[in-house]
């Protein structure tokens, strides 16, 4: 499996070095407009390859991508302490609408993974420009959503229900950004429902605890930013594994980001649902459980999302 990762920030940096790390592709191509960043960390990230995995790891311009099967669009602007994802659109648009052409046309037939930021918005914007210049269907254009978010809600309910978070299943829906949806209502550990679970005092799921994991979640990377500048690891591992779970198509649920018909009413936006994802993409998308106001919250998130699509003609 051949990557590109579009952008070698910070983000782009970690996700290859993930990527290397779990023997998740065979060929890594690092591209950046700074071509001096994407040369260096590329040369770094192959003296990992002989402690991990044989990987070829090198950087390139747009047309390395060639025949890359997916390209992962880190490229971009990512906040200030301060700022919204939401703020970062118009700016980040204009990237995408110079970067896409360009790796599409080296690659016409590659999936699309997108990770930069406001990622639903920006994955709209890459679906409608990839499906003009090389027919992709929307299915093949993947945002990372709210996997990180996700990953977000099942550590801190581990720590607090003292399971390992692989075997928490709950989800982040809507948009990955301030107005997002902590499913807390169909929240399962090991097939349990989280209240069954919880009962035990020493781990009980209080609204207090509710209210520590939602501001845990939601706030995770204004708090990062804060500290040291951006947020990276946990997205570079995030998407690491959805390249994984592409290059032997898993059909495994993650909480992607692709154009859905209808949310709550809200016609034609890409957010977060658990969808089943393979070679193909986004095959699937479920509905879980919600109550009536999480529902609400979701129609929130998808109305917020619409606007902002809506405004930048997508
Ligand atoms: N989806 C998620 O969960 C997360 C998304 N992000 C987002 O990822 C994006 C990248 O963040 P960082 O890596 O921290 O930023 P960064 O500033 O370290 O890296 C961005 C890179 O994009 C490159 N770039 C900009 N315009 C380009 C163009 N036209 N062609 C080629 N390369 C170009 C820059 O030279 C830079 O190396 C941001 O939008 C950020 O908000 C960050 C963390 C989590
Ligand atoms: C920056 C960002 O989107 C995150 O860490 O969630």
């Amino acid at each position: 499996m051949k990557v590109a990762v579009v952008g070698a920030g910070q983000v782009g940096s970690s996700a290859a070095y993930a990527l290397v790390l779990r023997g998740a592709a065979s060929e890594v191509v690092l591209v950046d407009q700074d071509e001096h960043r994407a040369a260096a960390h590329a040369e770094d990230i192959l003296h990992a390859t002989p402690f991990s995995s044989p990987v070829r790891v090198r950087s390139g311009p747009a047309g390395a991508a060639e025949g890359a099967d997916v390209v992962v669009l880190t490229a971009g602007v990512a906040q200030k302490p301060g700022e919204s994802r939401l703020d970062l659109l118009q700016r980040n648009a204009d990237v995408f609408r110079t970067i896409v052409p360009q790796v599409l046309r080296a690659s016409p037939g590659a999936m699309l993974l997108v990770a930069t930021n406001p990622v639903d918005v920006m994955t709209q914007v890459a679906a409608r420009v990839a499906h003009e210049v090389a027919g992709t269907p929307p299915e093949r254009v993947i945002g990372s959503g709210t996997i990180l978010d996700t990953a977000r809600f099942r550590a801190l309910l581990g720590e607090q229900l003292d399971v390992a978070p692989t075997s928490v299943h709950a989800y982040v829906l809507g948009e990955h950004g301030d107005s997002e949806v902590l499913a807390w209502s169909s929240a399962r550990v090991g097939g349990v429902p989280l209240a069954a679970f919880a009962d035990d005092p020493r781990c009980a799921v209080t609204d207090a605890v509710r209210a520590r994991v939602d501001e845990g979640v939601r706030r995770a990377a204004y708090r990062i930013i804060g500290g040291k500048g951006a947020t990276w690891h946990g997205i570079g591992a995030g998407l690491a594994r959805l390249v994984e779970i592409v290059r032997a198509d898993e059909r495994t649920v993650m909480t992607v980001s692709t154009i859905t018909p209808d949310v709550e009413g809200v016609p034609e936006i890409a957010l977060s649902l658990p969808r089943v994802v393979g070679a193909q993409g986004a095959l699937r998308t479920l509905a879980p459980e919600l109550d009536d106001a999480e529902r609400a919250a979701l129609r929130r998130s998808a109305a917020i999302l619409k606007e902002a699509a809506d405004a930048l003609g997508v």
